[in-house]
């Protein structure tokens, strides 16, 4: 083995076998957890079974049969690596080479990566993803991951694509795997929305809140994929889909908080004005507070009807309670059909999104019988 391909192999102590083939896209705020966890795991025992074929993002990156230094992999978010490559989709295949189970883990928030699920599950390959795109677009698209998933006998892990792991989607399934139909759905499903509305005193400007929240890792890429409900909507079409209600993405009614000049900005000019937000939410904040009530930027689903936008409630609302980024979503159902089921936790961050990818990692080779559940 090269000196130079060495410097980016994951220490052989660490691998044993069966192993599990790992390729992470995506080296940004998520990606980056992933591979401090991914490290932490391994040197502890208790992820060893995961091996790391193949790290990238639209920059960079790299691969090894032999499995990638998490630690190392980090560097990509800002360089190429020792021993590195071109990135490039086409690669995972190869990457993941092998009679082995292998997963993609989509720590991105790129279209063109989601667009691929469901060629990969159809090929056999597990798919665990953060990205929202896959499941929270087209009814298409939803529909093609289900079947490639159920004909390939492939899992896709999802349990960080709507509150960043907290059981929301799983709970969700459970009651329905029990007979229950699903009545109703309603909650605060954004992170970056809850940390704003628990933060925003109506006297210091918004934006500033935003740029917090950004800095923090809880807002998407863009934060008007936040603002104007865009992040919510995908989560309340992946719930809604997931208790049986297959509604299109365009059934969903969105109260967006972005002026029309703000959504028209690029990219880069956003943060110089991002102030275009300040008076509108002071407007809507005081108001609200003249009734003695509180904003919360709420999903909701009943009867086929599903819509998302900021409300303003009572101060001991069941909907208003939770700190910090928590998300709280009230769960009707058959046997829940007075008091609902209400699950409540952080709902963004890095660090609990991280988590909630390798648990889907570990849970599939667990499944898959790479290491024992006892
Ligand atoms: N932050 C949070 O609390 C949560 C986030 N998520 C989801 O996690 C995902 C990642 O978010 P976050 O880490 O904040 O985003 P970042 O913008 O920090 O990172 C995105 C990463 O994706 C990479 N990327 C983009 N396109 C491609 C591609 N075609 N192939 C490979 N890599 C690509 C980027 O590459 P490059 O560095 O070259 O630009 C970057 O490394 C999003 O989908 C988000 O919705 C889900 C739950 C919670
Ligand atoms: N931007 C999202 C991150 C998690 O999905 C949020 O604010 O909830």
């Amino acid at each position: 083995m090269s000196a130079r391909i060495a410097a980016v192999h994951a220490p052989r102590s660490t691998r044993r076998f069966p192993e599990v083939r790992l390729a992470l896209l995506g080296t940004g705020t998520v990606g980056t957890a992933v591979l401090h966890r991914l490290a932490a795991l391994q040197d502890e025992g208790h992820g060893a079974v995961l091996s790391l074929c193949y790290a990238g993002n639209s920059r960079f990156a790299a691969r090894s049969a032999d499995g990638l230094c998490p630690r190392t992999m980090t560097g990509l978010a800002t360089r190429p690596v020792r021993g590195g490559e071109p990135p490039g989709l086409a690669r995972i295949d190869d990457a993941l080479c092998g009679q082995v189970p292998r997963i993609v883990l989509d720590a991105t928030a790129s279209d063109a990566v989601a667009a691929q699920h469901a060629g990969w599950l159809s090929r056999g390959i597990h798919v665990v993803t953060a990205c929202k795109l896959g499941q929270g677009t087209s009814l298409q698209r939803w529909r093609a991951i289900n079947a490639a998933s159920q004909s390939a006998g492939s899992h896709y892990g999802d349990s960080a694509t709507v509150g960043a792991g907290l059981p929301l989607l799983r709970s969700i399934r459970d009651l329905r795997a029990g007979g229950d139909r699903i009545h109703a759905v309603a909650g605060v499903l954004s992170g970056s929305l809850a940390w704003l509305f628990n933060h925003y005193d109506g006297k210091r400007p918004f934006s500033g809140f935003v740029r917090d929240a950004r800095d923090a890792g809880y807002t998407e890429p863009d934060p008007r994929e936040d603002l104007s409900g865009e992040d919510v909507r995908r989560k309340l079409l992946i719930l809604a889909r997931a208790a049986g209600v297959e509604l299109e993405a365009d059934a969903v009614e969105v109260g967006s908080l972005v002026p029309p000049d703000l959504a028209q900005v690029e990219a880069d000019e956003l943060d110089t004005r991002l102030q275009a937000l300040d008076r509108p939410l002071r407007e809507r904040f005081a108001e609200a507070y003249r009734r003695g009530e509180k904003l919360r930027f709420i999903a909701r689903l009943q009867d086929g009807r599903a819509r998302v936008g900021l409300e303003s409630l009572a101060d001991d609302h069941p909907l208003c309670g939770g700190t910090g980024t928590d998300n709280r979503l009230a769960i009707w159902s058959d046997r829940y059909g007075t008091q609902p089921l209400v699950i409540q936790g952080p709902g963004a961050g890095a660090g609990v999104t991280a988590a909630a990818l390798l648990d889907d990692a570990l849970r599939i080779a667990a499944q898959s019988g790479a290491i024992s559940t006892r």
